[in-house]
């Protein structure tokens, strides 16, 4: 039995060195490869976070452009990978969009024929499932609603392309800077649970679409990046500005947890809910639809007050104000979670090439506190 005392969740834990990112929980304050990410809203596109992610510094105009045209290659969906996403949709099983994504990244690195895991093999694959699953999840979208697939076009960026693949039409100046933002905002977060499953599945020199097949399993939880459905899902579920306050105080009265709150590691505040907050505020007011916003903004107040009067530091996280920011792109609340995906799988990657480059298995212990020396009884003579 080991002498090590367990930490419930390696709550703390330092798991491994990176330089990826910085996750900063006494003030509130997320870097990436040196930036903060305050100084990349707004300056820099996901495409130019990516490159950072992977190379660790950002491109020069001749770098990105290169980026660019690699990931407008990998956008058209292959016709294989189309009709497993359209049969997986209209199946009886109805999986949700998560699910579909899952499959599609373990189906990819099936047929991928090059098993090299050279980096030069892995930025390729990295580039083929950034821009894949973006594809597959407008393509999710659109098939859910029983809607033709659309196409991608070679004259948008990332944020655009996928809002045109989604909604059929280009979307409106500032949805497509307000989801340019949120994809740069969901990119990474140091060795959250499924960034850290990825590297689990790698570090056993396993491939790069199984590390990220199986991160997609654990960001679909709703203690995870599911929660940003949970929000909106509760929202539609009280559907009233007035009865918010009431509705969500029962919830916290009778020991629920209220989704879009909480965080293992930031204690100050969220610095990506204030920014999705200013946007999900100035586009739902630009699209007239502020009942999702105005409910969410009581939910906040309510739970903090709640907290706050416990002495808890309990703060609303990066889930809170992205769903009525995603309602007001017109985007269903199924797809929420996938929209975390195509972000996080820059991150993701980045952390594979990292530990790939620095491997060691991962293999930690266990704390056994289950019998011992019990004494075997033939299955003859079992009560
Ligand atoms: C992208 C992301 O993954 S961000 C997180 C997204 N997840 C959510 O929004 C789901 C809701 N939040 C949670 O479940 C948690 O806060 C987590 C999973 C994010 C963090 O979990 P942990 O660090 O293990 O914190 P834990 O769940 O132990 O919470 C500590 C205390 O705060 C309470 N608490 C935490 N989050 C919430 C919440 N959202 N609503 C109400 N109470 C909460 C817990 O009940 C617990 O109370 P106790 O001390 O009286 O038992
Ligand atoms: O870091 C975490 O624990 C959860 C996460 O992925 C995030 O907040 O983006």
């Amino acid at each position: 039995m080991s002498e090590a005392k367990t930490k419930a969740g390696l709550q703390d834990v330092v798991a491994g060195e990176s330089s990826i990112c910085l996750v900063d929980g006494k003030e509130g304050r997320l870097v990436y490869q040196g930036f903060d990410i305050n100084d990349l809203v707004g300056k820099a596109s996901f495409e130019e976070v990516i490159y950072l992610l992977w190379y660790g510094k950002l491109p020069n105009a001749s770098e990105l452009s290169a980026l660019d045209a690699e990931l407008k290659k990998n956008r058209e969906i292959p016709t294989d990978v189309l009709e497993l996403v359209k049969s997986l949709c209209n199946s009886s099983a109805n999986p949700t969009g998560m699910e579909v994504l899952r499959t599609v990244a373990s189906y990819l690195g099936a047929v991928d024929e090059d098993k090299s895991m050279e980096r030069e093999t892995h930025i390729k694959q990295a580039t083929k499932l950034v821009a894949m699953l973006a594809s597959v999840t407008a393509a999710v979208g659109r098939f859910k609603q029983g809607l033709d697939y659309v196409a991608p076009r070679n004259d948008l960026g990332h944020a655009a392309n996928f809002l045109y693949m989604l909604n059929g039409k280009e979307a409106d100046e500032l949805s497509v800077e307000a989801f340019d933002v949120a994809l740069i905002l969901h990119a990474d977060h140091e060795f959250n649970a499924s960034t850290f499953t990825a590297r689990c599945t790698v570090a056993t020199m396993s491939d790069m679409y199984s590390g990220v097949t199986s991160a997609i399993g654990a960001l679909k939880g709703p203690l995870h990046g599911g929660a940003n459905e949970d929000v909106l899902r509760m929202m539609m579920e009280i559907d009233s500005v007035e009865n918010a306050a009431s509705e969500v105080r029962a919830r916290l009265d009778n020991g629920v947890k209220v989704p879009g709150f909480g965080h293992r590691v930031y204690r100050s505040y969220d610095p990506r809910g204030l920014v999705l907050k200013r946007y999900a505020k100035q586009l739902t007011e630009q699209v007239g639809q502020t009942k999702w916003f105005a409910m969410t903004e009581i939910t906040e107040g309510v739970v903090l007050e709640h907290f706050a009067k416990k002495g808890k530091d309990l703060k609303y996280n990066v889930d809170l104000y992205s769903g009525s920011l995603y309602n007001a792109m017109g985007i269903q609340v199924e797809l929420f979670t996938p929209l975390f995906v195509i972000s996080r799988v820059s991150g993701w990657t980045a952390h594979i090439l990292e530990q790939y480059a620095h491997n060691r298995i991962i293999r930690p212990v266990a704390d056994y506190v289950g019998p011992i020396d019990q004494q075997f009884v033939p299955i003859a003579e079992r009560k």
